[in-house]
């Protein structure tokens, strides 16, 4: 079987082969390149095709602020641009992972909003809304696939955030406390649509969303909310970025076609996620990288060995 594989490729491999050779010698992301600087947000390329995004204010145990609302949109909408970059992992600076919204910018929010009557009023404050959802939607249509590492507490707009990632880590020392009602408000940026669909269990989603329990690490776990507790944030850091480089090695194509796939038929019925599966790979199963994957697989080697184009 392997032979007839290897004959049929034969032909386009030859001429693979002269593109791989010029395709090694292209720079790639490298490590220590710096990324752009935000005020709230800390980037860095700590490994190959990998940025982490530290959520920075840890005096303010990574509240969320009104900056740091508009900087995760530049930011990932950055990240989905950069084709050196492949995975990424989100982590909190400091003790916490975030504390949620900034509780000094609440007032502002709500009283501010301009109108001349209530429904102007209603209608800039909905405007409003649907830029702070945006703020972690960009995340989940970020292409390139993001794994959230929790460390500490993670309160209300931190769960709507890990909620819109693809993996979620956490140490053994993490919370997880949906907290809106607590603040007055229901929970509008992402949690009450995504929660139910993680967990599984729309009794405990409601539980969690109407008391604001405290839920810890383990009950987290085994209701899926995450799936790998670490001992310590150290360790964390440390398997989130290597899960990130595993991925990153990785066909870009097959990666970033699986997340947007995932993605569009979570939300949908099945024939209509096969469909839209047919009319991607009707175009993306034409790349090279398939058969750069095969002919590696073929020479017993890894992904990791194979140099992708940048996509
Ligand atoms: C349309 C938008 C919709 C979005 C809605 C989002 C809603 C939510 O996010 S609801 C959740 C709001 N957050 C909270 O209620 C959490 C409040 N904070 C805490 O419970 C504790 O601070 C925490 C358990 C996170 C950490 O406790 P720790 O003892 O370690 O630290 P503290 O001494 O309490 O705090 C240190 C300094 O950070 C400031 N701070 C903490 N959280 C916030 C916050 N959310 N907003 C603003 N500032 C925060 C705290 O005031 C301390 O500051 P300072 O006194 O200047 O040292």
């Amino acid at each position: 079987m392997a032979l007839v594989v290897a004959r049929l490729l034969r032909a386009p491999l030859r001429v693979l082969c002269r593109s791989m050779a010029s395709e090694a010698s292209e720079p790639s992301g490298a490590p220590g390149a710096p990324p752009r600087e935000f005020q709230t947000l800390r980037l860095r390329q700590e490994r190959e095709h990998v940025l982490h995004v530290e959520l920075n204010r840890p005096s303010k145990r990574n509240a969320i602020n009104l900056l740091c609302w508009r900087e995760l949109v530049e930011c990932f909408q950055d990240i989905s641009r950069d084709p050196s970059c492949r995975a990424v992992v989100v982590s909190g600076a400091g003790d916490a992972f975030t504390s949620g919204i900034d509780l000094a910018d609440l007032g502002g929010l709500f009283l501010g909003i301009p109108g001349e009557d209530v429904a102007r009023r209603a209608w800039n404050l909905r405007q409003k809304i649907l830029e702070f959802q945006e703020s972690f939607s960009v995340l989940e249509k970020c292409p390139k696939p993001v794994i959230a590492a929790v460390h500490g507490p993670c309160i209300g707009a931190g769960v709507d955030l890990i909620s819109a990632c693809d993996i979620r880590f956490c140490s053994q020392d993490a919370s997880f406390q949906v907290k809106e009602v607590d603040i007055g408000l229901a929970a509008d940026v992402g949690t009450l649509q995504r929660l139910p669909k993680i967990v599984g269990s729309q009794s405990l989603v409601n539980e969690l969303a109407f008391t604001a329990r405290r839920m810890l690490a383990p009950e987290a776990l085994s209701c899926g909310l995450i799936s790998r507790v670490l001992p310590d944030k150290a360790t964390l850091l440390e398997v989130a970025l290597g899960v990130a480089v595993a991925i990153a090695a990785r066909s870009p194509v097959a990666v970033q076609g699986t997340k947007i796939n995932l993605v569009y038929s979570r939300d949908r019925p099945t024939p209509e996620g096969l469909q839209h599966m047919a009319t991607w790979n009707m175009a993306m199963l034409q790349t090279e990288d398939i058969l750069k994957s095969v002919q590696a697989a073929l020479e017993k080697k890894g992904p990791e060995e194979v140099p992708f184009a940048k996509l």
